[in-house]
């Protein structure tokens, strides 16, 4: 399909009951009591096979569709990545089912789609076609891409001299440049500086109105608010509450909270 032809019937996610498990070899038994009492992380366990195993995501069965804005809340290791990599199709289901229609983009993994070894330029060529852009379409617009990085002669030198955030800045530059259906993004995003971050929210707000579909993990209540208008908990792997950006940060961080970012939105409303 080219880049630009709409997904027939509209974008859709569809899981029921999708499980993600990773197989753990070379756990050491010993320190598994521990963890599992721990707050952070999916449960700990043995599959059929005796094997040590993370649950990191346990029967979610959700139904996204075109034109929902939803946000992640949890706490580390919750499963808000995990489930974006499966919205995503980069991980299938343990058990269960996902089934994903339209033109992903996951803005989360930054070293997908890059290669240390050649320069900036080529490497928003390279992240644009992994990204379902032609190379016809990443030459028209790379200069405008270049532009936003404000990475100067950067751009001439290969990937591996960058910084962290550097290297956010490359990709934030493709990403905001194309029409994605479904976008995916994880707050790893936030490496880059105070100054950049401000030019780049502008951009991602344009890009969230762009694209059909948003899924957003974030630990910040505000940058959720800004891009997002329903939000859910991910709990020790599972759904635990889905609902109004409001409902749930009250749910998962008190009430103090919950009035901190409806006050928020309602600064955002009227300063419109
Ligand atoms: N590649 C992997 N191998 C083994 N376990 C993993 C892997 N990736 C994630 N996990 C485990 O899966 C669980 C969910 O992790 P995930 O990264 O999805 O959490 P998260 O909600 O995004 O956390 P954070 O807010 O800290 O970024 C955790 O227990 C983590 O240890």
């Amino acid at each position: 399909m080219s880049p630009a032809t709409p997904t027939p019937g509209g974008v859709s996610i569809d899981c029921v009951d999708a499980c993600v498990d990773f197989p753990i070899f070379d756990a050491k038994s010993r320190s598994l009591k521990k963890a599992v009492l721990g707050s952070a992380g999916g449960a700990i366990g043995r599959n059929s096979s005796n094997v040590v195993v993370v649950e990191a995501l346990k029967d979610i069965t959700l139904s996204l569709r075109e034109g929902d804005r939803i946000g992640l809340v949890g706490h580390n290791g919750a499963g808000k990545s995990t489930l974006l990599r499966l919205l995503s199709g980069i991980y299938e289901p343990t058990r269960g089912a996902a089934r994903i229609r339209g033109r992903v983009a996951p803005v989360f993994d930054l070293g997908v789609g890059m290669d240390p070894e050649i320069t900036g330029y080529e490497n928003i060529i390279i992240r644009g076609l992994f990204l379902g852009q032609t190379r016809k379409q990443m030459k028209a617009k790379i200069e405008e891409i270049a532009d936003f990085t404000e990475l100067g002669d950067y751009l001439d030198m290969p990937l591996r001299t960058y910084s962290t955030g550097m290297r956010v800045r490359l990709a934030m530059g493709v990403v905001t440049s194309i029409d994605p259906e479904i976008l995916l993004l994880d707050e790893g995003i936030g490496a880059v500086d105070a100054e950049f971050m401000k030019k780049a929210r502008v951009k991602l707000a344009d890009l969230v109105s762009r694209s059909g579909m948003l899924v957003f993990a974030s630990h910040s209540n505000e940058f959720l608010a800004q891009l997002c208008d329903s939000a859910m908990w991910i709990d020790h792997g599972r759904i635990r509450q889905r609902g109004s950006i409001e409902e749930i940060v009250t749910a998962y961080e008190g009430p103090e909270a919950g009035r901190s970012i409806a006050a928020y939105m309602e600064r955002m409303t009227r300063e419109g």
